[in-house]
Parts: C-alpha cells; structure tokens; sequence
C-alpha cells in the first residue's frame, strides 16, 4: 500500500557562468547545494496554507525580502506551480511542506536563482507525478524563466557544459516571448483563473557536456555586496566591435579544451579565460575587477591557471590546482582596497540535480 506521508530531498547545485569568455554559453556546476527536503501528508483533507503548500527557510536571505514564504510569491513555488498547472494541476498536493536549505548567496553571480528555477521545475514534476518529463523537457520549461541557459543549464545536468538555444518556429518565438507574469501566476491575490499558463517549446535549449582536468579547483571569491543579473545585463551594450567578437571566439575554442586537458597548462588556460563581451562593462559594478583579471596571472601567482567574473558577478571565479588559500588571500586583499569585504570558498565540480526518497 502506498505510504501516507511521503518524504523526498532535491538536491542543486550552484554555478558559474560564462568562466570568462562564453558568455550565455558556457556553465560550471560547482559543490554548493540548495536543497528542498519536501513532506507530502495525504492524511491532510484540508489545509491553512495557500495553495496547500507550507514554505520553511533556513540561510542566504532568511528573513529578508528577497525570500518570501509566500509560496504564490516564492521563487521556487511559483516556478513549481508553472509546471502543475501546464498539466492541470492547480495547487500543490494536500498538504505539502517544503523547507527550503539554501547557503547560496544571493545575486553574487553562483547562480542562485538557476538554481532555484531548476530545483523549482524538478519540485512541480515530484509533487505532481509527472514522470514522464525527462531531464531534456524540464530544462525547456526552465528556459522560459530563466533566458539564458548557462546557469540553468549546469545546475540540472552538472558538470561542465556548453549551453545552446535552438532557432524557434514563428509561431513558438511568439510563445517564448510571452510576459513572465503569464508564465508564473502573478502572486494570485486569490483569483485562480484556471487558465492554463503557455507551455514551453519543445527543444528550445540543448547541452554538451566537456571534460573536466580532476587537478582544477575553483576558488570563489564572494564579495558582501550582489548585483542583480538584470542589472548586470543591462549595462552590456546591443552591438559589438568586430575585433572583440573574434577576441572572444578565439578563445572560446580553446577554453573546453584547455580545461580539459591533464596536465593542465596554466599559459593556455590563462589566455583561454580573457574576455572583452562582459566583463570591461562590468566593471562599473564592480570596483576592482579589471585590475583583478588584469594583475592574477599564471607568471606572478604559482598554481593559478586563470581569473573570471562569475555569472554576472559581483563573485570572482579563480580556477586553480594549488595555492588556494594564498589566491583568496590577494584577491581579497584587491577588493578591501577599494573597501569591499568578502568571504572565499574552494569548490569543486558538482553533480546536477539529484532526488533522493526516504
Ligand atoms: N532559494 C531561493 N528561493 C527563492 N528565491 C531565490 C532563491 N535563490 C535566489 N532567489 C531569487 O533570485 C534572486 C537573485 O537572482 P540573480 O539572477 O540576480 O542572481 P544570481 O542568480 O545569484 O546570480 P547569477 O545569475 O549572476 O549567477 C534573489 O534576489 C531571489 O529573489
Ligand atoms: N550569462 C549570464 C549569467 C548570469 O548569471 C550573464 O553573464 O549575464
């Protein structure tokens, strides 16, 4: 006989994107874990929860704005509750409880909200039953969230990946251009339409795992203060130099390869990581960060390979084999000369995303 109560854990890692010069492209699953350990009580016959859903929270952004318990607000639910509803399921299941664990900080550019979309979108198939979407269709549905598949797309498949968009049919181009807020149900306010929010494409997102050097660690640098990816994107201009395109297509031939490779070979690595499409506009966000790219090399710090912004920032991604703690050190050092604090971490490679029953 099926259990009553039925226990489950998602686990997502957090990532890097871009690592330098692929940008948009380019994703690294890294080991720092958000998970949901979800509790579904079919004894329940009612509940006090809108949408019968309870949300618990436990780290980065606990008690602040940036997280609400709301689950027709929260990030993580609204995202779950895109996919139930794309299959005429209106709510969660009665009575559904979700503590969230998350010790990814927030709008430092280690892909928190990829994160979440993803934990989000594997929350709404285990709480709705919907095994037949494969891990391929759930990163459709997380690329009509988040647009650009980088981050969301390490985070669900792990590892180190490339990251492309497939060009759309007109009448899907006009369905992925659809307003966010049809996709995740405003924060409801009560009045549940029951109209059944757009459905992603088929296909619109793909990946290709790339082999991973086992000597390369990443050395994450995380400033105290976030920038908004939204923000961060915004002060990207529309049209580039030519010889910047080809600067950054030269080397993001070499990267997968140059990270691939044992031995590693810090000189190519370190050329392989430029980039002239993200980061020199960046830096208006983030004091010090050209002087960073620009100073940590190879020659001058042993056992570095390379220096990147992460994602959109404002976290530093060091790739490296030994020296990590010396690394940190300087960057740091870099930082509090224009009086940012921050806090370091070593990661490594991670897994995608994982379920795990009790
Ligand atoms: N676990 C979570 N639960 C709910 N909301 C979250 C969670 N994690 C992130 N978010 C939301 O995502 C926002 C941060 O997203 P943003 O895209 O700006 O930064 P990031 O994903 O951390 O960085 P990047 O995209 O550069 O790697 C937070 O302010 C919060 O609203
Ligand atoms: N590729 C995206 C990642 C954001 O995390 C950007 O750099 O804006």
């Amino acid at each position: 006989m099926a259990s009553t109560v039925e226990k489950f854990v998602i686990k997502t890692p957090c990532s890097s994107a871009n690592i330098g010069p692929g940008f948009d492209v380019i994703g690294l699953a890294l080991s720092m874990y958000l998970e949901l350990h979800v509790t579904i009580d079919r004894t329940k016959t009612s509940s006090t929860h809108p949408l019968n859903c309870r949300i618990t929270y436990e780290g980065e952004g606990e008690g602040t704005d940036e997280i609400s318990l709301d689950p027709q607000v929260n990030l993580l639910t609204r995202v779950a509750l895109y996919v139930l509803r794309c299959h005429d399921q209106r709510t969660f299941p009665l009575e559904t409880h979700v503590h969230i664990k998350n010790p990814i900080p927030l709008g430092r550019g280690l892909g928190s909200s990829g994160a979440a979309v993803v934990a989000g979108v594997m929350l709404g198939k285990e709480v709705g039953g919907l095994h037949h979407l494969t891990l391929e269709r759930l990163f459709d549905f997380c690329l009509m969230i988040e647009r650009h598949p980088d981050n969301v797309g390490a985070a669900l498949f792990g590892g180190f990946v490339g990251t492309y968009l497939m060009p759309l049919a007109p009448e899907d181009a006009a369905r992925v251009e659809v307003p966010l807020s049809e996709v995740l149900p405003a924060p409801a306010g009560g009045v549940d339409t029951g109209v059944r929010p757009p459905e992603p494409p088929h296909g619109i997102g793909h990946h290709i795992k790339f082999p991973w050097a086992p000597e390369i660690k990443a050395v994450a640098i995380i400033p105290e203060f976030e920038v908004p990816t939204a923000k961060a994107r915004e002060v990207l201009p529309a049209q580039y130099p030519r010889p910047d395109v080809t600067f950054n297509l030269q080397r993001i031939a070499l990267l997968p390869v140059a990270l691939g490779h044992s031995p590693p070979n810090p000189q190519l690595i370190y050329l392989a990581m430029q980039d002239k499409l993200h980061q020199p506009y960046r830096q208006t966000l983030i004091p010090g960060l050209t002087e960073i790219v620009a100073s940590m090399t190879p020659a001058s710090q042993p056992g570095l390979l390379g220096v990147c912004l992460s994602g959109a920032g404002p976290t530093i991604l060091a790739l490296a084999t030994s020296n990590f703690d010396e690394i940190a050190d300087r960057i740091i050092a870099r930082f509090k000369q224009n009086n940012i604090v921050c806090n370091w971490k070593l990661l490594e490679p991670a897994e995608g995303t994982t379920v795990t029953r009790a």
